[in-house]
């Protein structure tokens, strides 16, 4: 039996005396969500209620557990308000009441749902302060790091089958970019990951040898079966534990036990500590999908390189040791230590752990990190800490980074709390998918292809990673996969061949590692100058280019006079519609004649894809502009200016290092290869949608920035309402008025339509560009005519009353008359493709969608953030009274009314409108 709850009060740790000796024991109070049935710790349905009153919140009723031994290292981590989750617990009765204590199978689970992954564990057990490190600084472009990948991946490659050299070439040719950019030859590294590969090759010829582990590897045998049965092998495998908390990808599962690949050396008989930690993490998380793991292989690729003349010690690569319960549970407790400390927010001193700063080749960079951010440190502390106000900032900062991880972890755990339809209607998943075929491709790897069932809205997006599961993302047959195509038939690819019957969001800490690790280059490593203008300290300086750059347009040449002479930065304040995509084009245009090297970066692919086209309609030369970005992410009419990472490293170098201009997702500034690169300027698009350290990834990579964006529509993307909202382009604009532009002329909107917004957005200085913008209508559009329309629609604002339904995220009634405008614009001659439909909520967008034509685009704000339309219709989808606003925030509205060119119609319940000042003021312009 497992127990489940909230630690209730103070914990008691002391020492007492049994039959046996002297042992601890810690006495939790535990509130409890449950009691589980041990043997089938993931069955929800197994769980049953704690009895009487087991939820009272005062605490009273509150079960007591006793943690025995070394448990209660993990209970002196312990608050009031912490998860806790103990496994395989004994049941007693004490002076009339129920009592419960760990037994030797027990595991004690401190905030079971964050996820700890291993190599943070791995990292932890070798020091604590090397994790926090990590953490800060990310994992660098060296020539150690990009050869351990290329040696993982033909590792993965023999595994599935494939011949040794030709994997070699592959790999190496995929990273030509990063082998150029370390100076690194094809050949050399050919070389050297022969050598590598050759303890590899050696140990799975002798596991063919001797043991009959299926024909996993047996490149004749095109038709193997993979089952993660004992037996067989598997190559990188994502593993998620509900009950340990931990995740990771295990390089390779062997007869059901974890084998671990270390391209280094190892003369000792025994594994690593280091190393066991990491695989004893992956034993547990394969026992609890059901495995039984008593071994564990560690395979340092190096030995079997070494001449035994040079080296005494013990060659063999590979090196088995037993699984004992001690380093499981030792594992656990280290796990345990990071989830404390993480939920705690607090950092790591390094006393933590027993590691000797004299040995470690971090230390000087440890020394200068603890110096400058004035932490307490076991290595101590070189240099002046940063002046106070800047530590504050970065303390708020992690804070807020840190928190938004948690909820990416409560996004893993959603994928076991909530059940199948629960994650479809949340749009987190598509389920109930018919599972097609498999096929396998070139070099091991699979495409699968799945079959839906009905019609289905989610946020996956080709080209997303994904969890591909034969029915369960967490205790199924998962993989991560890729969408190459999202249509009726679905098409994944994989390294197994999972029978993939559903889809999930794979939740990735990728981009909060990164803003972390931009925190950290802005603070630690930004010049003295651009943090004084970041926080204020200094007014950011101009020279006059005395040049003009657009004759047509007051503000916008001032905008590019301002980014051309800025000497720190700039900022552009850009409405919708206001030329910004053309400002910025211009701007590059005159810094590249002025000879600079330029970084052009949005939030979105989209965006940047948008100013590049623009920038290429300024006339650039083609050669002088490269892509950065994925192939799934880049326009195809962009695709012949992305980069190939792969290829000779030489000519790919220089390919990006000849750019000067180079375009990129903020994200993707964040790469290694990127972290690389630097620049004269950084245009930045989108700036009011990024969070102040998702702007640095890309100014800290350039001298000077210019950001763009409009802080009147959508602030950054973020699960946790935090100090991340409010972007660092609103910050600067508020901070240095004078280092901004607006753009105040629009050349979108109808002046009819463009009037709400501009007064109640941007103080009535919004104006049409030119009067064929002012007074453009339906009818200019070849074969429109107003003439056929129902005569409240011919204005080009309307409003049509519709009472509502009482459902809350959707409205039929609503949907209903949406179809039938739209009905009367395809009479009235209007192409469906110019007609975009708006509602507040994903469940409207689905049921409105199930109501119109296919080719009418029906979405959220958000995806109409940044494109336009002829017509545009919102649906509120509110009735009687509003308990909030219905677009979450203002901002959204003004995204919404700013959509379209030439008709916006709006739909929706008066009187639910009314009863809010704003929409009320918008109810009276519509009726006009
Ligand atoms: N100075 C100008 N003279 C003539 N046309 C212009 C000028 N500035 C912008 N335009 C035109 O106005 C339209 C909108 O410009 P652009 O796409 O740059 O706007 P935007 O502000 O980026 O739009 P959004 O708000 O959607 O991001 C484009 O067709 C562009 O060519």
């Amino acid at each position: 039996m497992n127990v489940r709850g909230t630690v209730a009060g103070e914990v008691d740790v002391r020492t007492v005396t049994t039959s046996y000796g002297e042992s601890d024991l810690a006495e939790v109070p535990l509130r409890f969500d449950g009691l589980e049935d041990s043997a089938s710790p993931t069955d929800a349905s197994n769980r049953e209620s704690g009895g009487a009153s087991p939820n009272s919140v005062d605490g009273k009723d509150a079960r007591t557990v006793t943690l025995w031994g070394k448990w209660t290292e993990s209970a002196a981590l312990l608050e009031p308000g912490i998860e806790l989750l103990v496994t395989n617990v004994e049941e007693d009765e004490y002076q009339g009441e129920t009592q419960y204590s760990t037994t030797g199978d027990s595991y004690v689970v401190v905030e079971p749902s964050f996820l700890v992954n291993v190599t943070a564990v791995r990292n932890w057990v070798e020091c604590p302060r090397l994790y926090y490190l990590n953490k800060l600084s990310g994992v660098p472009l060296n020539y150690p790091v990009v050869k351990g990948t290329i040696v993982h991946e033909v590792f993965g490659d023999l595994l599935r089958g494939r011949d040794l050299e030709a994997a070699i070439d592959e790999r190496i040719d995929e990273r030509g970019l990063e082998l150029g950019l370390l100076g690194e030859t094809p050949e050399a590294v050919a070389e050297d990951v022969r050598d590598n590969a050759a303890a590899i090759e050696g140990w799975l010829e002798q596991g063919r040898l001797t043991e009959e582990d299926g024909a996993a590897t047996a490149a004749d045998n095109p038709e193997r079966a993979f089952t993660p049965a004992e037996g067989s092998w598997r190559s990188e495998q994502l593993l998620i534990s509900e009950t340990f908390g931990i995740r990771g990808r295990a390089d390779a599962v062997r007869r059901g036990a974890p084998v671990e690949l270390k391209t280094g050396k190892n003369l000792r008989k025994d594994p690593r500590f280091k190393d066991k930690v990491q695989a004893a993490c992956y034993a547990l998380l394969l026992e609890e999908h059901g495995g039984d793991v008593d071994m564990g292989t560690l395979l340092y690729t190096k030995n079997s390189a070494l001449d035994r003349n040079e080296e005494t010690g013990d060659l063999t690569p590979a090196k088995e040791f037993t699984m004992g319960d001690g380093l499981l549970k030792f594992v656990v407790r280290v796990r345990n230590e990071i989830a404390a400390m993480e939920i705690a927010g607090d950092v790591p001193t390094g006393y933590e752990g027993d590691a000797k700063c004299e040995y470690c080749f971090e230390q000087d960079t440890c020394m200068v990190v603890s110096g400058r951010l004035d932490q307490e440190s076991k290595a101590g502390q070189i240099g002046q800490s940063l002046p106070d106000e800047e530590l504050e900032y970065f303390e708020r900062l992690y804070r807020a980074i840190e928190e938004e991880r948690r909820e990416i972890h409560a996004e893993y755990a959603k994928l076991w709390e909530q059940d199948p339809q629960e994650r479809a209607d949340d749009d987190r998943a598509i389920v109930d998918l018919e599972f097609v075929e498999r096929r396998e491709l070139e070099g091991g790897r699979w495409e699968l292809r799945a079959r839906q069932r009905g019609a289905s809205t989610s946020k996956l997006r080709e080209g997303d990673l994904v969890l591909a599961s034969d029915g369960h993302p967490v205790r199924g047959n998962s993989e991560l996969a890729r969408i190459e195509r999202l249509d009726d038939v679905i098409v994944v690819t994989a390294d197994e061949p999972v029978e993939v019957t559903r889809l999930d969001v794979y939740p990735s800490e990728l981009t909060t590692d990164r803003l972390l690790v931009a925190l950290h280059d802005a603070l630690l490593k930004g010049s003295d100058r651009r943090k004084d203008v970041l926080f204020g300290r200094a007014d950011p300086d101009f020279d006059d280019p005395g040049e003009t750059f657009i004759d047509n347009n007051d503000a916008q040449d001032e905008a590019v006079r301002k980014a051309v002479g800025a000497q720190d930065c700039a900022l552009i304040h850009g409405p919708p519609g206001t030329g910004k995509t053309y400002t910025i084009a211009r701007a590059i245009r005159a810094m590249v004649e002025r000879g600079e090297r330029v970084l052009l970066s949005a939030f979105t692919n989209r965006a940047v894809d948008n100013a590049l086209e623009a920038l290429l309609e300024q006339g650039i030369e083609t050669t002088d502009v490269v892509r950065v970005g994925s192939e799934s992410g880049v326009r195809e009419d962009m695709q012949a200016y992305r980069l190939d990472f792969a290829g000779d490293p030489e000519a790919r170098v220089a390919e990006l290092q000849n750019a000067q201009v180079v375009a990129a997702t903020t994200a993707t500034c964040g790469s290694r290869v990127m972290k690389e690169q630097s620049f004269d300027a950084a245009l930045v698009d989108e700036a009011a949608q990024l969070t102040e350290p998702g702007t640095y990834a890309a100014i800290n990579l350039a001298n000077r920035f210019v950001l763009v964006g409009d802080h009147e529509q959508l602030p950054p993307v973020v699960q946790a309402e935090n100090d991340l909202t409010e972007s660092l382009f609103e910050r600067l604009v508020e901070q240095s008025p004078d280092a901004g532009v607006m753009l105040d002329r629009q050349y979108r909107m109808n002046q009819r339509i463009q009037a709400f917004a501009s007064r109640e957005f941007y103080d009535g200085e919004l104006r049409p560009a030119e009067p064929t913008v002012a007074t453009r209508t339906l009818d200019d559009l070849e074969g429109v005519s107003r003439e056929r329309l129902p005569t409240e629609l011919r204005d080009p604002v309307s409003f049509v009353p519709v009472a509502g339904d009482d459902s809350q995220y959707t409205d039929d009634a609503e949907a209903t008359r949406i179809a039938d405008l739209i009905e009367r614009y395809e009479a009235a001659g209007l192409e469906r493709t110019d007609i975009g439909v708006i509602a507040p909520f994903r469940a409207q967008v689905s049921n409105i969608s199930n109501h119109v034509p296919e080719d009418v685009a029906v979405d959220t704000v958000d995806r109409f953030q940044g494109s336009s339309q002829e017509v545009i219709i919102v649906s509120f989808t509110a009735t009687d009274t509003l308990e909030g606003p219905i677009f979450e925030d203002y901002r959204r509205i003004n995204v919404a009314l700013t959509r379209p060119k030439r008709a916006l119609v709006l739909v929706g319940d008066p009187d639910a409108l009314e009863s809010d000042p704003l929409y009320g003021r918008m109810l009276e312009w519509a009726r006009q």
